[in-house]
């Protein structure tokens, strides 16, 4: 029987997060625990459950990320700035090497502290690789829409995968369309045989996009990380952009670069919000002290 163990509360852009650090002893709620403990009315709330494991392949940490219901994926750009400024914190150093089940993700120190660049590794533009349920040969723009035929309110989005699946919908206004409304059926379509997150992304310059996300697992959000990543690399590609751009969304603004080794960095703020106990098992949870 589990005890209560320490958590820490942190969000980047305001995506925010429940902290646990397992790797001293395992930590691994049940799912409907996870779900509990994410409701913003009863719980901690947070949109995802970020568990620190120890690792032997070489990186400072392994990150294992899970969705606010509770379900366990790949990536979350924003926890890996966060989980990137907390190994800093521990070895005094200015970079750490985080894994994931995308892969092995070096990050830095920014201008500041609390700033802190990652390299989230290399874009996935294959179909097979998003994945798509169906061939097509060209994912700059897949054949999918909402809205009548002749006339759809959201159509051809950009899909990627950058650790996880991405869908990009080009829209000259993001507050014009009820992403509460169409996120989960677009998330839910049958083209993504493992969901996607979903993104209305907004190009006001060379080098800047507005955009916001219904993410996987979640719902909207006030910042996706990896959604910033999918639409740099969306905007590039399509020559909505160049490789770099600002990337606003309602939580705040990511700096995103696609080198030209193929690489998407991230650059962003972090923030710890408070510090708690919870019961893994049980999901019961006290809040202890507001961080410095
Ligand atoms: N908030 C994240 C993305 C978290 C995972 C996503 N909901 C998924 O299911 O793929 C980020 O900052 O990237």
């Amino acid at each position: 029987m589990t005890g209560m163990i320490p958590f820490r509360k942190m969000n980047g852009l305001g995506n925010d997060f429940a902290v646990v650090d397992a790797r001293q002893a395992p930590v691994r709620p049940a799912p409907e625990i996870i779900a509990r403990l994410a409701d913003r009315a009863n719980g901690i709330g947070f949109d995802q459950f970020i568990t620190l494991e120890s690792t032997r392949s070489g990186a400072d940490v392994f990150m294992r990320i899970d969705n606010a219901d509770g379900g366990e994926v790949a990536a979350c750009g924003n926890a890996t700035r966060c989980v990137g400024w907390l190994v800093m914190q521990e070895s005094g150093e200015r970079t750490a090497l985080i894994e994931t089940r995308a892969g092995l993700l070096g990050a830095r120190q920014g201008e500041d502290t609390f700033t802190i660049s990652v390299d989230m590794g290399e874009p996935k533009l294959d179909w097979r690789d998003i994945p798509l349920a169906e061939a097509f040969a060209d994912t700059r723009a897949i054949e999918l829409q909402v809205g009548p035929i002749d006339a759809p309110v959201l159509h051809s989005p950009s899909v990627v995968n950058v650790g996880n699946p991405h869908a990009i919908f080009w829209v000259d206004d993001i507050w014009a369309h009820d992403l509460e409304r169409f996120g989960p059926l677009l998330e839910n379509h049958p083209i993504f045989p493992e969901r996607a997150n979903i993104s209305l992304a907004h190009v006001t310059a060379d080098d800047a996009i507005t955009m916001r996300t219904w993410e996987r697992g979640v719902g909207i959000t006030r910042a996706c990380g990896t959604a910033a990543c999918a639409t740099m690399v969306c905007a590039a590609r399509t020559r909505r952009t160049g490789r770099k751009a600002t990337i606003t969304q309602p939580g705040g603004i990511l700096d995103m670069a696609w080198d030209e080794r193929d690489h998407i960095w991230m650059t962003g703020p972090v923030e710890q919000e408070f510090t708690g106990f919870l019961n893994p098992e049980t999901g019961r949870f006290t809040r202890e002290a507001q961080a410095a």
